[in-house]
């Protein structure tokens, strides 16, 4: 595995800006996740790695050597898309073995069998290996694509999505899998999503890509407790993060050129009080955890609370801000 860098990449297509100077190392054996809304550029960004696109300005370097004009297959990449992309007519071994039959690399059949049965083995599809990949679940699809990447030993692998066609279930199953197996392989992995799960749960550090532009690289706690702006804070966190105006709820130490405050569940402090500041306004019950809708004046908030918690639609309450974070006008961060 190699480490991968990029030095004030970008991309335009016509009229439309897709990669803005973005620069990013994604160290030897770090698992990178690309969080942004679509149109961000996430794609593009592992295309003009992998040499499906070419930049036009800067530099990319793979293991230490400047791919420009490198084509795809010299690069040493291994890509993941997010529809299987299997060959229907094979089985999922021959689906598996196919990347390491390439008659450059001249491997033996019996090294060849190994691999495939090993990486059958770590994607945990090695009961299914004589059946057609037609005839497959779409886990168990996805889970060939992306054993036909692993059966390679790239200098990094670029996965886009790869999850985001399966249903929740398999997604958190498959997520933990991928996480173990890279674990497992130290490999390098850059990973694009716009599941802030998967983001939290994989990531060594979280991208936060804003059309075009790296709005900030760090580890998912970073990334969550200390986003640099709105735009991140707002990509982070479930319920949304609430933003509300300064000066609307007690608690707070503002700094001077505070415009909005932002509180999630652990910047607020909830007690029953009448007449209290705050209304109960809605109970989501979602089993494990209730969503309270909160109406401060013409405001509204969403907050996660106990189900346990004694309160009603309609309660009273005294809401109170327990180290929020601030934002100036332009949406930065204060601290
Ligand atoms: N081949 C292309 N021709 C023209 N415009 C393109 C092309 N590829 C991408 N774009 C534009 O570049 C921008 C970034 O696209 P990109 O696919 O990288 O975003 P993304 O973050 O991956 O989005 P999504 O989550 O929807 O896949 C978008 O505005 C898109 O329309």
């Amino acid at each position: 595995m190699a480490e991968v860098t990029l030095a004030g990449i970008s991309k335009t297509f016509g009229q439309t800006g897709a990669v803005d100077n973005v620069s990013l190392t994604i160290r030897d054996g770090e698992f990178v996740v690309l969080l942004g809304p679509t149109g961000a550029g996430k794609t593009t960004t592992l295309r003009l790695i992998a040499g499906l696109e070419a930049p036009d300005a800067g530099r990319i370097t793979i293991a230490g050597r400047d791919v420009a004009g490198a084509a795809p297959a010299t690069r040493d990449v291994a890509f993941v898309f997010q529809q299987y992309s299997l060959y229907p007519h094979l089985t999922v071994y021959e689906n598996l073995a196919f990347p390491l039959r390439s008659p450059a690399r001249r491997l033996h059949d019996a090294e060849i069998d190994a691999r495939v049965r090993e990486v059958a083995k770590m994607v945990r599809i090695d009961h299914k290996l004589q059946n057609r990949s037609t005839r497959l679940s779409g886990g168990e699809m996805q889970r060939v694509a992306i054993g036909r990447a692993l059966v390679r030993k790239p200098a990094i692998y670029l996965m886009d999505e790869p999850l985001s066609s399966l249903d929740a279930k398999l997604r958190a199953e498959l997520r933990l899998e991928l996480k173990r197996i890279q674990n497992e392989l130290g490999a390098t992995l850059l990973y694009v999503t716009h599941d802030q799960v998967e983001a939290m749960t994989m990531a060594d550090r979280i991208g936060i890509l804003a059309e075009g532009k790296l709005v900030q690289i760090g580890s998912p706690r970073e990334i969550y407790s200390n986003p640099a702006n709105l735009h991140v804070a707002a990509r982070l966190g479930q319920p949304h993060i609430n933003l509300l105006p300064q000066g609307l709820l007690p608690g707070c130490n503002a700094p001077a050129g505070t415009k909005t405050i932002g509180a999630r569940t652990e910047h607020l402090e909830i007690s029953a009080s009448t007449p209290g500041n705050a209304e109960i306004d809605w109970i989501e019950h979602l089993g494990d955890q209730n969503h309270l809708h909160i109406k401060v004046g013409e405001h509204k908030l969403v907050t996660l609370a106990d189900p346990y918690l004694a309160i009603q639609r309609g309660d009273r309450i005294d809401l109170k801000l327990r180290n929020p974070l601030y934002f100036d006008a332009g949406g930065q961060r204060l601290t």
